[in-house]
C-alpha cells in the first residue's frame, strides 16, 4: 500500500546520553567513580590514567524520577506532540550495560510491581525500595499528554518482543518464536508477523506488558539473581491528527471521499495522520562466562550481539567524524538490524548506561560505549503521513461509513417497519371480517338446528310466537285503523266450531274474541301438558314400585331355593316322601310364588 503523501525534514542533534551509576549493594564496597552533574571521573589508583567522560547527564543512586525528567520526559513529549510543534518523529530509548548494572532498575519492567507503579509509591523489589521506571512513567506520560492535547485525536497500538539467543519471539503471543526482520521504503526496518495492541489506558498498557513479562526469559545468574537473558523491545506507535477532521458527518464524508486530490493545503493537512514511534529497549547485560551451561550459552549470544552493537556504533561515530563511510553491519545481529532506523540517525535516540560502583573494567567499557554513541548524530525524520495502513484514518474511514450505513438502514428499518403495519393492518382486517362471518355462519345453523329440534316446550314457544306475532299484527292493524285478517288459529278454530265470520262486526270486538279463544287454546294446552307431566310422575312411582318388588322377589326366590335344596338333601338321607318331609315354610312359598 502505498502512501498518499508523506514529507520529511531532518534536524541534526547527537544522541543523548545519561549515566547512572547505582549504590553499592551488600557485596560491594565503595564505588570507583566520582559522579558530578554532567561528568564521571575515575578514582581508582589501579588504573594508569583517570579516565573522565563528559555526558548529558550523570547520576548517582536510585531516583528514577530525577533520570525520568532529566532524560526522558522531554523525548517523551516530542514524541507525542512532534518537535517544532508540527509532526512526529521515532524516538528510541535503551539501557545499555554489564550485568546487575541496573538496567531493570532503569526501565522498571518487573511485572509484579506493574499494577503498584501506576499509584507511585515506593516498591520493593528483590529486596530494594525502588520507584518506578521508564516505562511505567512514559506510559503515565502519554496519557497524560493525550488528556491535554485537546486539538488533536490519538490510537495507541503496542507490541513487545524479545531476542533471545539470536531468535525473536512474540512476547504477547509467545507460539510466535521465529519472527523475522522487513525493511521497506515506508516502514523502515520493522518485524513481523508480530501481534500489536489498541490500548486506551494505562492500566491496559501495563496488562500488556505484564502478559509479556510472564513470557520473558529471566534467570538466576552467577551476577544476578532475575537476570534478562534477552533483550527487549516494547514498542507503542503513536497515530495523532487534527481534532477537525475528526468530523464523522456525512456530508463531510461524502466531501472527502469526492475530493480529487490532496493538493489544496488546508484540505491536505486535516486529513495528515502523524505516526511515531517510542522504542523501549531494555538489553540483556554484557558478562562474564557463567558457571551454568545454558547459561553460558545465554551468555554468548548477548556479548556476541552486544559486541556487534559496539562495532556499529563505532562506524557511526567514524562516518559522523568525517572518515570515509564503511560498511555498517547492522546484519550481523538481531538486536542491529532492529535498532538500525534509530542508529543510522532517522529517530531521536536517548540512551541510558548503568555502572556498578565497584566494577572498574566493565563500567570502563560501559563509559567507553557511551562516549561514542554520543559522538552520533540523529536526524529525526517528520514523518506525516496518509496511509491507508495508519489505523486511525482506517478507523474513522469505518466510522464514517458505518455511520452512514446505519443511517439508510435505519430509514430502510422505518419504511419497511411502515408497510409491515399496514400490512398488519389489513390482514387484521380481513381476519376480523372473516372471523365475523364465521361467527354469523355459526349462529345462523345453530338458530337453525334448534329450531329442528323439538321439545315440548319449543313447541309451546312456537305457538305462543306465532300467537304474539299474530297479535302483535293485529293490535298494529287496530292501531293503523285497518280491517285485520282473521288469524290461522281463529280461521281453524272457526271453520272447527261452525261459526262463519261476519266480516261486518266491529275490530275490537273481534279481537276480544280472538283474544278469549286463544286465552282458552293456550290454558287448554297448558292444561294438557301438566296431565301429561303427572301422568308420566305417577307411571315412574309405579315403575319404582314394582322394581323394589321383583329384587325383594329375587332375594326370596334364592332363599327358597337354597331352602329346597337343603330339604332335598334330607329327604334323601331320610329316604322319606317328597311332600311329606316338606317343611311347611317352604309349601307357603311355593305357593305365594305361584301366585304372583
Ligand atoms: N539504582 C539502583 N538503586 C538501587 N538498587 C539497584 C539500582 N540498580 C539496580 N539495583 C538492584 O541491583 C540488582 C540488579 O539490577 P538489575 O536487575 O536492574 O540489573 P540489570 O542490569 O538489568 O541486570 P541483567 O543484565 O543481568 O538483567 C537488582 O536487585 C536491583 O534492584
Amino acid at each position: 500500500m502505498a502512501p498518499i503523501k508523506s514529507s520529511s525534514k531532518r534536524h541534526g542533534e547527537n544522541v543523548q546520553v545519561t549515566v547512572r551509576c547505582r549504590p553499592p549493594n551488600q557485596n560491594e564496597y565503595g564505588s570507583c567513580w566520582d559522579v558530578q552533574p554532567s561528568k564521571i571521573v575515575s578514582t581508582d589508583h589501579r588504573l594508569k590514567k583517570q579516565h573522565e567522560f563528559q555526558f548529558d547527564h550523570v547520576l548517582y543512586g536510585s531516583d528514577n524520577e530525577i533520570l525520568y525528567a532529566k532524560s526522558i520526559s522531554n523525548l517523551i513529549n516530542q514524541a507525542m506532540e512532534g518537535y517544532n510543534g508540527t509532526s512526529a518523529i521515532v524516538t528510541t530509548v535503551f539501557a545499555y550495560g554489564q550485568t546487575a548494572s541496573g538496567k531493570t532498575f532503569v526501565s522498571n519492567l518487573t511485572c509484579h510491581t506493574m499494577f503498584s507503579l501506576l499509584k507511585w509509591p515506593v516498591i520493593v523489589d528483590h529486596g530494594n525500595e525502588i520507584e518506578p521506571g521508564v516505562i511505567p512513567r512514559s506510559v503515565d506520560n502519554v496519557f497524560d499528554f493525550i488528556k491535554k492535547a485537546c486539538r488533536l485525536e490519538f490510537l495507541l497500538r503496542v507490541s513487545y518482543l524479545e531476542i533471545y539467543n539470536e531468535t525473536i519471539k512474540d512476547l504477547l503471543n509467545p507460539s510466535n518464536d521465529n519472527l523475522k526482520i522487513h525493511q521497506d521504503k515506508i516502514r523502515g526496518v520493522y518485524v513481523t508477523p508480530l501481534t500489536e495492541e489498541v490500548v486506551t489506558s494505562p492500566e491496559d498498557v501495563l496488562r500488556i506488558i505484564e502478559r509479556g513479562e510472564a513470557n520473558r526469559h529471566i534467570s538466576s545468574t552467577d551476577y544476578n539473581l532475575h537476570s534478562s537473558r534477552s533483550h527487549t523491545l516494547f514498542q507503542m506507535v503513536i497515530e495523532s491528527r487534527e481534532r477537525s477532521s475528526t468530523s464523522t458527518s456525512l456530508a463531510s464524508h461524502r466531501r472527502t471521499l469526492t475530493s480529487t486530490g490532496y493538493g489544496h493545503h488546508a484540505a491536505r493537512s486535516k486529513e495528515v495522520v502523524r505516526i511515531s514511534q517510542l522504542n523501549l529497549i531494555d538489553l540483556a547485560g554484557s558478562e562474564k562466562a557463567a558457571s551454568d551451561q545454558d547459561r553460558r550459552k545465554e551468555g554468548s549470544y548477548i556479548n556476541k550481539s552486544l559486541l556487534t552493537l559496539g562495532t556499529v556504533i563505532s562506524k557511526l561515530t567514524d562516518s559522523n567524524a568525517g572518515k570515509s563511510p564503511s560498511h555498517i553491519p547492522y546484519r550481523d545481529s538481531k538486536l542491529t538490524r532492529i535498532l538500525q532506523t534509530a542508529l543510522s540517525g532517522l529517530a531521536k535516540v536517548a540512551v541510558i548506561c548503568t555502572i556498578s560502583p565497584s566494577n572498574l573494567e566493565e563500567s570502563l567499557n560501559t563509559l567507553k560505549f557511551a562516549s561514542r554513541v554520543k559522538r552520533i548524530t540523529t536526524h529525526a525524520k517528520n514523518d506525516e503521513v496518509m496511509d491507508d495502513k495508519a489505523l486511525l484514518q482506517k478507523y474513522r474511514t469505518e466510522i464514517v461509513e458505518l455511520k452512514s450505513k446505519l443511517q439508510s438502514t435505519a430509514e430502510l428499518l422505518q419504511k419497511e417497519k411502515e408497510s409491515a403495519l399496514i400490512a398488519e393492518r389489513r390482514d387484521h382486517d380481513q381476519q376480523m371480517k372473516l372471523m365475523r362471518n364465521t361467527r354469523n355462519a355459526m349462529k345462523e345453523r345453530i338458530d337453525h338446528l334448534t329450531r329442528l329440534i323439538l321439545t315440548s316446550s319449543s313447541v309451546v314457544n312456537n305457538d305462543l310466537a306465532s300467537a304474539t306475532a299474530t297479535l302483535q299484527q293485529q293490535l298494529h292493524d287496530i292501531q293503523n285503523g285497518l280491517p285485520s285478517p282473521p288469524a290461522d288459529s281463529e280461521r281453524k278454530h272457526s271453520n272447527a266450531s261452525g261459526l262463519a265470520s261476519t266480516g261486518g262486526g266491529s275490530g275490537s270486538t273481534r279481537q276480544q274474541q280472538e283474544t278469549v279463544e286463544l286465552r282458552k287454546l293456550l290454558l287448554k294446552a297448558t292444561r294438557e301438558s301438566n296431565e301429561k307431566d303427572q301422568r308420566i310422575l305417577a307411571l315412574e312411582e309405579q315403575l319404582g314400585q314394582q322394581t323394589a318388588i321383583n329384587a325383594q322377589l329375587e332375594t326370596e326366590l334364592s332363599v327358597t331355593k337354597a331352602e329346597l335344596e337343603l330339604t332335598k338333601q334330607l329327604q334323601a338321607k331320610e329316604g322319606g316322601n317328597e311332600n311329606k318331609s316338606l317343611p311347611p315354610s317352604v309349601s307357603q312359598r311355593k305357593q305365594q310364588l305361584v301366585w304372583r
